[in-house]
């Protein structure tokens, strides 16, 4: 994000600030090719000459760029070649005005970023800088008096031209430091993109292995790992802990008379109203199948019997004709807390002894009919 202002924040910024430039460092670069005020003067006074020179020069200039294939290929038509030769006019002139402060240098750099951005490789830069130079010195040696005020001139020029080729070449190296930064930006982005779509592909597949995809309530796999994570806290803090197994009784008929999908919306039905008849600290699961159980934190089997199984029953009784569902329960207590197995052996036991007594009574009651499926009361 910070880095994505700074990138923005250039457009408020001159070439010369976002590199870095200002007078001290642009005195030094003058200083290193040995550009003293005096070529400034020297330079300023040959300004009469060129202007009457310049029309030439620029015929001789565009000579060379139109004679070169790969510039050719990059002007591309007449209008952008007006526009180039009105630019290299003020530039031409601008060698030759004398002042190469601050101002100077921002249209050297704009030079540079605008051949940059329009795809002139150095090289076609340079050899047009060559180009230019030679006619530049060309001119000088065809006006010039002597040949000491030609090396005079020539000299400065060519510290000039060096001091600006160094800027032009500075301006293609920021322009690339600055997209592979942006490059970088991107990747940095897109992975942080890439993390956080795996965070939540990961965080949906641990809730989705947490839980049964039917009934939505927690998956078994977990029941142990739930199982001890209880028990031991119920240890720290000296409570009681209560198992229930539950399974449907006559299920199966109801697959077999209504269909799977019934069977499936019962399962579900049968769900949501376990997990309705429970406090939130409780955990509700699928056992598999038609088998449920409930974890029951800080309760004895007595107040889940006379609490939660009941509310179960009378909301089974409400909800359905005939539905009915064998429990049976467990619990474990300070001092000594027995394991997650043996807690789920026992209450499994106890709902099989449960399922036996309610079907001997049914048995008694309903001597000569067969099982029938259970009828919704609402439906
Ligand atoms: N619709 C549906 N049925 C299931 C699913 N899982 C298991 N079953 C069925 O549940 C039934 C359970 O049958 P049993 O274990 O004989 O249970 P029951 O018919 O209730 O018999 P008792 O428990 O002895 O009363 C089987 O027919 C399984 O095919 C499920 O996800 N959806």
């Amino acid at each position: 994000m910070v880095q994505q202002l700074k990138t923005s924040n250039k457009t408020t910024q001159t070439l010369l600030e976002q590199m870095g430039l200002n007078e001290y460092e642009i005195e030094q670069r003058k200083q290193l090719f040995g550009f003293e005020p005096s070529d400034a003067v020297i330079l300023r006074g040959c300004i009469d000459l060129i202007e009457a020179e310049l029309e030439g020069l620029l015929t001789k200039f565009h000579d060379f760029q139109t004679g070169v294939p790969e510039i050719v290929q990059l002007i591309g038509d007449s209008d952008t070649m007006a526009r180039l030769s009105s630019a290299q006019s003020r530039y031409i002139l601008q060698l030759f005005s004398g002042d190469y402060g601050i101002s100077y240098v921002n249209d050297i750099l704009r030079i540079g970023m605008v051949h940059k951005r329009i795809g002139v490789e150095p090289k076609l830069y340079f050899s047009a800088m060559l180009e230019l130079k030679n006619i530049l010195f060309e001119v000088m040696r065809e006006t010039l008096k002597s040949e000491e005020e030609y090396d005079r001139v020539t000299r400065a020029l060519e510290k000039l031209l060096m001091f600006d080729n160094t800027l032009v070449f500075d301006t293609y190296i920021h322009s690339l430091v600055s997209e592979v930064q942006i490059a970088r930006i991107r990747a940095e982005e897109y992975a942080r993109e890439l993390e956080l779509k795996v965070m939540e592909r990961t965080k949906q597949l641990e809730e989705q292995s947490r839980t049964d995809p039917l009934t939505g309530l927690l998956n078994v796999r977990h029941l142990q790992s739930i199982m001890n994570q209880v028990l031991k806290a119920a240890q720290r803090r000296n409570e009681a802990v209560c198992f229930i197994y539950m399974d449907i009784d006559n299920f199966k008929p109801i697959n077999d008379e209504l269909g799977h999908l019934a069977g499936d919306k019962v399962l579900k039905d049968v769900a949501s109203l376990i997990q309705s008849c429970c406090r939130e600290e409780d955990r509700c699961f699928r056992y598999g199948g038609d088998e449920f159980c409930i974890l029951l934190p800080n309760c004895d089997a007595k107040q889940a019997e006379k609490v939660v199984c009941e509310r179960i029953r009378v909301a089974l009784e409400k909800e359905w004709e005939s539905l009915e569902i064998s429990m049976g329960l467990a619990d474990t207590r300070p001092p000594a807390y027995s394991s997650t197995d043996e807690l789920i052996r026992k209450a499994d036991a106890a709902m099989y002894a449960n399922k036996k007594r309610h079907k001997a009574a049914k048995a008694k009651k309903d001597d000569d009919s067969s099982d029938e499926p259970p009828v919704e009361k609402s439906a």
